[in-house]
């Protein structure tokens, strides 16, 4: 029987996009040594070409993964995004062919919120139009058009983690917080909730955005939304670009129909730093314009390195898949006398009792059994006496509706 054993020096791991370094320290801490750093993303012929042999994939916003990619990558047993959404990752095509999707939910959340807050205050002062003039020479020593943000009305779209954040941060500058979300929530400090998205746009002074990429978040913000808006509103988006229809802000905004605006994400976004940045809200006075940096700080990116290389390291060691974004949840404890067998298949009748019958006929003892679900994938553990690791993975592989099965062994890592 041929050997399936693969040690940890032989995982091929991808990192894109330069994740942090922090991430590349964590897998050496444990045991990974093959490691490829990139600074750049890959487009989708070269990351199909090189996908091939990678066992761990890490990646950021921009490194798009498709049917086509997952359907190159043979090996792959986990992804990691390095940052919060995972709109980039096809988590379907992920999901049937037995892949986790991780990411880092929480760790640039603060990141976003200190920049909307400046952003809103820069905004409302009028700022960008004065500071391009005393670069040029000019000086628009003025009060028009300037306001305190205290006692201003902030609404938020999506109050998640970063909404959340920001709500608390604003509050305490002053702002009067509303916030429109899908699900009802308790405010944070004196927040309110409104009823519905026309109800905030009116009542705002300034609308920042913080929904994630769905069907029902694409081009929420259109020319009907901004026409709700005050003529002196601000609009404000860090989510992302499929939010707003950007040709719409920028006409509202040259109209004078909106006062001023701050977007860090676009429809199309410049590949990489060298690629030209095309927008119809260039050269606009009242708008400031970042590269998709919201949570680009030194502190979130380190900490969001350590995060998902963690979650990967821990999935790859013991098998837990806590906090995947399209795969059933198993939190495992350690196993140091025991081999683990992860089995995942497609979520359809019989297979769990089809798995216990291969290894009672093998004269396979169970130890210890986990099993999840979700609607299209079972996940079941299985902890088995040493002895029997490489039996019991030859008999799983056999059993009908199998997508991937791995055996941890009780020191070592070993692949299917
Ligand atoms: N600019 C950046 O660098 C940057 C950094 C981090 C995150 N992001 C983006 O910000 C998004 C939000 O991040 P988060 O951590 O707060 O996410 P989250 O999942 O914690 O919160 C999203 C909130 O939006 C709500 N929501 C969903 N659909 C909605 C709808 N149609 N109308 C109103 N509310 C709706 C959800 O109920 C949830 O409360 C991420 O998905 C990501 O795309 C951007
Ligand atoms: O770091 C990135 O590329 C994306 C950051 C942000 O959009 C996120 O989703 O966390």
């Amino acid at each position: 029987m041929a050997k399936t054993s693969l040690d940890k020096s032989k995982i091929k791991i991808l990192l894109l996009e330069g994740v942090h370094q922090s991430a590349v320290d964590n897998f050496l801490n444990a045991g990974y040594t093959n490691i490829e750093h990139l600074t750049t993303s890959l487009d989708e012929a070269s990351l199909v070409d090189k996908i091939r042999d990678v066992h761990f994939l890490g990646i950021r916003s921009r490194t798009q993964l498709n049917e086509r990619v997952f359907a190159a990558a043979e090996k792959l047993n986990a992804v990691g995004c390095f940052c919060i959404g995972t709109n980039q990752v096809d988590l379907n095509a992920a999901l049937s062919r037995g892949i986790p999707v991780f990411n880092a939910p929480y760790s640039n959340t603060r990141s976003v919120a200190e920049l909307v807050l400046a952003e809103a205050i820069m905004l409302l002062r009028g700022i960008p139009e004065k500071n391009a003039r005393a670069h040029q020479g000019g000086w628009l020593k003025s009060a028009k058009a300037s306001h305190e943000a205290r006692g201003k009305t902030l609404g938020i779209v999506g109050y998640g983690n970063i909404g959340a954040q920001l709500s608390v941060l604003a509050e305490s500058l002053g702002f009067n917080v509303i916030f429109y979300d899908v699900v009802t929530k308790l405010g944070m400090g004196n927040a309110n909730q409104v009823a519905s998205l026309e109800e905030l746009l009116a009542r705002a002074d300034v609308v920042s955005l913080h929904v994630p990429e769905l069907p029902s978040t694409k081009w929420m913000i259109a020319k009907d939304q901004l026409a709700l808006m005050k003529p002196s509103g601000i609009l404000i988006n860090a989510s992302r670009g499929s939010v707003v229809v950007i040709e719409d802000l920028a006409e509202a905004l040259a109209a004078g129909r909106l006062y001023g605006a701050a977007i860090d994400v676009f429809p199309v976004e410049p590949k990489g730093n060298d690629e030209e940045f095309v927008s119809p809200l260039r050269g606009l006075p009242n708008v400031i314009l970042t590269p998709h940096i919201g949570g680009s700080t030194l502190e979130a990116q380190e900490n969001i390195g350590i995060e998902v290389s963690e979650k990967m390291v821990t999935y790859s060691d013991n098998g837990t898949t806590v906090t995947a974004v399209n795969f059933p949840e198993v939190a495992l404890p350690a196993h140091p006398d025991k081999h683990r067998v992860l089995h995942i298949h497609d979520n359809v009748p019989g297979v769990l009792s089809e798995i216990n019958r291969v290894l009672s006929e093998s004269g396979i003892n169970i130890s210890g059994q986990y099993l999840q679900t979700n609607e299209k994938v079972g996940y079941v553990v299985i902890d088995v006496d040493k002895a029997y690791g490489e039996q019991a993975l030859e008999a799983l592989r056999k059993v009908e509706h199998t997508l991937r099965v791995r055996v941890l062994y009780s020191e070592t890592n070993f692949e299917g």
